[in-house]
């Protein structure tokens, strides 16, 4: 009998809900599951060769590859992915679209290359622009550090007096700064692209107490059954614009309503999308997954 296909998990909290879910669902399709602790992995180059040590030993080769990698783990992630890729694994999604997407406002250039609108974005490096870039975003606007996930490092200056003020910090402790007009909605979108397709939607509603309707700042989220064919082709091309497999594209109306992309994660949680919506979504993505890997002619719709 065939030995079966491997696919690896890269995830640094092996307790997370998506990780357990995709370790699950690998088994159910009848395959090996292999998790890996990015940190735990050891890349080496040797002349034309490149080999990679899992805690001491030579990882035998993965059929395909799950990147689950947080923000701070984006460049080993990328490193890992690069290897696995020059051994023919199947990568959910690349080297190159991990690293891109987890740029806030790289993506969002590649975005609005793609024709993508997006809201009103100044990123700049110096005192200088400050005052230029609150002036053309206007307050109430929404300051962003260039990486982060789950509302973190998302905050609110109401005035310009309480954006200049902010913007001072940031810029001191960071050396760039991004900014973005406020968008009044208090509602989100998220849409899961599976290889060119969406696969499921939700809608997130902001508490009371925050502007952030990620459900980690306390957000509501909702089905969204009737998913607007806009939202679901500004969606696809998204992904597909970065070049990521999977992702979770974020969506606002502005308002005068026009969806407008906030961000697209290449690791979108599992947790609330599966609860809200009752799908299984960890198990349509590794049987899709070893339809690419197994199928190497099939090339997906991105
Ligand atoms: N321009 C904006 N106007 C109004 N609200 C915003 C704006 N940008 C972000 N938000 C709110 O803040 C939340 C977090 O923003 P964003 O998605 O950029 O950050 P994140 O930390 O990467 O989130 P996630 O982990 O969901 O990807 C959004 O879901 C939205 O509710």
């Amino acid at each position: 009998m065939p030995a079966p296909p491997r696919i690896a998990i890269l995830s640094h909290h092996t307790g997370l809900y998506s990780t357990r879910r995709l370790l699950d669902a690998v088994a159910a399709a009848g395959a090996e599951p292999v998790l890996l602790q990015p940190e735990h992995c050891l890349l080496m180059l040797d002349d034309t060769a490149a080999r990679l040590y899992y805690r001491s030993s030579l990882l035998a080769p993965c059929t395909a590859v799950i990147p689950r990698v947080g923000g701070p783990l984006t460049h080993l992630g990328s490193r890992l992915l690069r290897f696995f890729a020059g051994e023919g694994s199947c990568c959910l999604n690349s080297a190159e679209s991990l690293e891109l997407s987890r740029d806030k406002f790289a993506s969002l250039q590649v975005l609005v290359a793609a024709g993508i609108a997006v809201p009103k974005t100044a990123y700049f490096t110096q005192m200088e622009q400050r005052d230029l870039a609150v002036s053309a975003v206007g307050t109430p606007l929404v300051h962003k550090l260039l990486s982060g996930s789950q509302g973190v490092g998302v905050s609110l200056a109401e005035t310009d007096i309480a954006a200049r003020g902010m913007l001072d910090t940031f810029l001191h402790l960071q050396h760039e700064a991004m900014v973005q007009r406020f968008l009044p909605g208090r509602h989100d979108f998220r849409m899961i692209v599976l290889f060119g397709e969406v696969i499921a939607a939700m809608r997130r509603d902001a508490s009371a107490e925050d502007f952030r309707s990620n459900l980690h700042c306390g957000g509501r989220a909702s089905a969204l059954l009737d998913l607007p064919e806009d939202f679901a082709a500004i969606a696809r091309l998204s992904a597909a614009s970065l070049g990521l497999g999977f992702a979770g594209v974020d969506i606002m109306l502005a308002e005068n309503q026009r969806p407008l992309v906030l961000e697209v994660n290449p690791v979108p949680s599992l947790e609330g999308i599966e609860g809200i919506t009752g799908q299984d979504i960890a198990g349509t993505l590794v049987k899709a997954l070893l339809q690419q890997a197994l199928s190497p002619s099939l090339q997906p719709r991105l």
